[in-house]
């Protein structure tokens, strides 16, 4: 459904050149859906907008759902559906109204649009307000509104950039439980940008981990957490030297930090749950007695920091909110 090959976009503004994308080679098959994840201004919603043609790459190629992105935008545009970061939808418009000018826009006919704007309606559980204004929507309705216009002409393929940012948990929940029931339904693809780490662990089939402009991963959550991260596993011993004497028979690491508890042995181990008995057996057969023990699964926050030595929540955390959409260069 996409690939690209050495798709770059370079900035030139006020004398400062900003490399935003760095020849970005991605593949997405039919029917996936694939998480873009990274801290701000790793370039993933430039790289987006370079996919839907939104912005003309600096270098590289593209072909989306079968169209050349460089040669052939309109193509691009009519087999695609695009949610961007700022709400699509116009403020004193209806609900309804909004959809079919969605697909008028879009060429649709009107006994068509109607057909397909009460199916979305009905879907995306818009019922209650399909008569009310826009502006009268709450963040949660408003992103489900957005997500029925970018879907108004059936598209193959799906791009949400952050679809649930500023959401409260409960809506980014139901909006998830939309997006998971629609793609069920349809099979569309979904290529997506987030933030939120856990999202992207638990709905994506494939994540892709962007940072400074590159792809610096690509797999399932899972296959990233256990070759990156693996499982974390704490042994805690009477004393600090047979600390130190298991640490060195099962290759695990007591804390040099100051004030850290000097017993206590940390692995890093693909399979934790399943290494850590195994451990506890080699230690006593060297007559070395555990006395308490923990485990933990890897997040991919441990695959971002296995990656690049930083934390990607400390610097979501961090981040001023998100700016508007800038112009299109
Ligand atoms: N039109 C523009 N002109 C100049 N620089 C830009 C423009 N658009 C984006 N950039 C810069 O390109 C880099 C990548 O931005 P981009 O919006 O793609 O990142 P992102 O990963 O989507 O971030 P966020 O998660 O904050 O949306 C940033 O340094 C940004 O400031």
């Amino acid at each position: 459904m996409i690939t690209a090959q050495g798709l770059t976009k370079t900035f030139r503004s006020k004398g400062q050149v900003v490399e935003a994308v760095r020849s970005v080679d991605l593949s997405v098959a039919a029917g996936e859906l694939v998480a873009f994840l990274g801290p701000n201004g790793a370039g993933k919603s430039t790289t987006l907008r370079m996919l839907t043609t939104l912005l003309p790459p600096t270098t590289g190629e593209a072909i989306v759902a079968g169209c050349d992105i460089r040669t052939d935008a309109a193509g691009v545009r009519r087999r695609i559906g695009y949610v961007g970061q700022g709400n699509s939808g116009g403020h004193t418009q209806r609900v309804r109204d909004e959809l079919h000018a969605q697909g008028a826009f879009y060429g649709m006919g009107r006994g068509e649009t109607r057909a397909r704007a009460a199916e979305l309606i009905e879907s995306l559980e818009l019922g209650q307000v399909a008569n009310r204004t826009v502006q009268s929507l709450s963040g949660g309705q408003k992103r489900r509104l957005d997500i029925a216009l970018g879907l108004i002409h059936r598209p193959e393929l799906l791009f949400l950039d952050e679809p649930s940012t500023g959401l409260d948990p409960h809506s980014r929940a139901n909006l998830w439980e939309h997006i998971v029931d629609l793609r069920r339904a349809t099979g569309t693809t979904i290529f997506l940008t987030t933030h939120y780490l856990d999202e992207a662990d638990q709905l994506a089939e494939r994540v892709m981990v962007m940072d400074h402009g590159a792809v610096i991963a690509d797999d399932t959550a899972d296959a990233l957490k256990g070759s990156l991260a693996g499982d974390r596993v704490t042994l805690t011993f009477d004393t600090a030297s047979d600390a130190a004497t298991a640490a060195a028979r099962i290759g695990g690491e007591v804390s040099a930090e100051e004030g850290a508890d000097a017993r206590v042995v940390a692995v890093t181990a693909p399979g934790g749950d399943r290494a850590l008995p195994r451990y506890i057996r080699s230690l006593a057969d060297a007559g070395l007695e555990v006395v308490a023990a923990t485990h933990r699964q890897p997040t991919l926050d441990d695959v971002f920091l296995a990656l690049t030595g930083r934390s990607l929540r400390e610097e979501a955390a961090a981040a001023e909110p998100t700016a508007p959409e800038p112009a299109l260069a």
